[in-house]
């Protein structure tokens, strides 16, 4: 829909889902079709005096060109005075961040699942990232949320408004713990990024604590730096060898993202099938 059709009396606002910096979200319905969206509301003033504007602009114009069931929807936005009014695709199963934090541990096969699904969805970014180069993906459980049927949805493409507190983890070395070493090093970087991000994650669900969380934000850069690497007892050879495979420091030796969705760990606990299946009903239902 056009951006200049849309006011907020069209939509019924329901509850607050999330609120961060510039921002909060809303789970709203829109009044004639009944369709239920997430209503990310920002603050023009405060996106002024922290000269976000040009960023917002430019995300939701990126944003609003990706089409993947794996990537959260910008179906359009409006402002008033105020306030910009982002209309995104609502996601009933809430934020993966939130999940990790009440299961502690997730199970392999759900893990593998979202690792799946979020080759899939970087797999899409990396050919539009030819169009745009700039597409920075933040991929940590904090940009991640759950559609219907499971879907994964990477949203908040360093979105200004967080969608909670700015830093949700409880020690602001959270923040730290998807870092790559290039990143550290102040080298350049590319799409490679996400590889190592996706190490990071994987290990994450599974094992509860990132693989570098520490006391101290120093020290947490000191064992990216060295990649000081250890798994529980019990952490299946499967995992640790993708883990290992991704979380390399230089980022030509992480493994490539299809082979990463062919892992064993992968095809041995990811319910593919299920998965493409969900891209099919989701389609019919679009
Ligand atoms: C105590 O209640 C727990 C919150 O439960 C939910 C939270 C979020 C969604 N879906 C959701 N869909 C799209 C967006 Cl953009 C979004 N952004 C918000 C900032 C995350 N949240 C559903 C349930």
């Amino acid at each position: 829909p056009k951006s200049s059709s849309w006011t907020v009396e069209d939509f019924e606002i329901g509850n607050l889902l999330g609120r961060g910096r510039f921002g909060y979200v809303y789970c709203g319905r829109e009044k004639q079709t009944r369709f239920v969206v997430a209503l990310k509301i920002l603050f023009k003033a405060q996106l002024k005096n922290s000269k976000m504007e040009q960023q917002v602009k430019r995300e939701i114009e990126i944003q609003s060109n990706l089409k993947h069931p794996n990537i959260l929807r910008l179906y359009g936005f409006f402002h008033d005075e105020q306030r910009i009014y982002l209309l995104l695709e609502y996601a009933p199963g809430g934020e993966l961040y939130r999940r990790m934090q009440t299961e502690k541990v997730l199970r392999e096969s759900e893990a593998a699942g979202y690792v799946y699904q979020l080759c899939n969805a970087l797999n899409y970014l990396h050919t539009k990232r030819v169009i745009h180069r700039s597409i920075i993906v933040d991929i940590k459980p904090e940009n991640i949320l759950i559609g219907k049927y499971g879907i994964l949805k990477l949203a908040d493409f360093g979105w200004s408004a967080e969608s909670t507190s700015t830093c949700k983890r409880t020690t602001l070395c959270g923040t730290l713990d998807y870092l790559p070493p290039e990143m550290l090093n102040g080298n350049g970087y590319d799409e490679k990024i996400d590889l190592w991000c996706l190490g990071v994650l994987t290990y994450e669900m599974i094992i509860g604590k990132p693989p570098f969380d520490s006391q101290t934000q120093h020290e947490t850069i000191r064992m990216i730096r060295s990649i000081e690497l250890t798994f529980p007892t019990g952490t299946s050879t499967d995992l640790r060898d993708l883990i290992t495979k991704l979380l390399r420091r230089n980022p030509a030796d992480r493994l490539p993202l299809k082979d990463v969705a062919q892992h064993v760990w992968i095809t041995k606990n990811a319910d593919i099938a299920a998965i493409e299946d969900s891209y099919v009903k989701r389609k019919k239902t679009l």
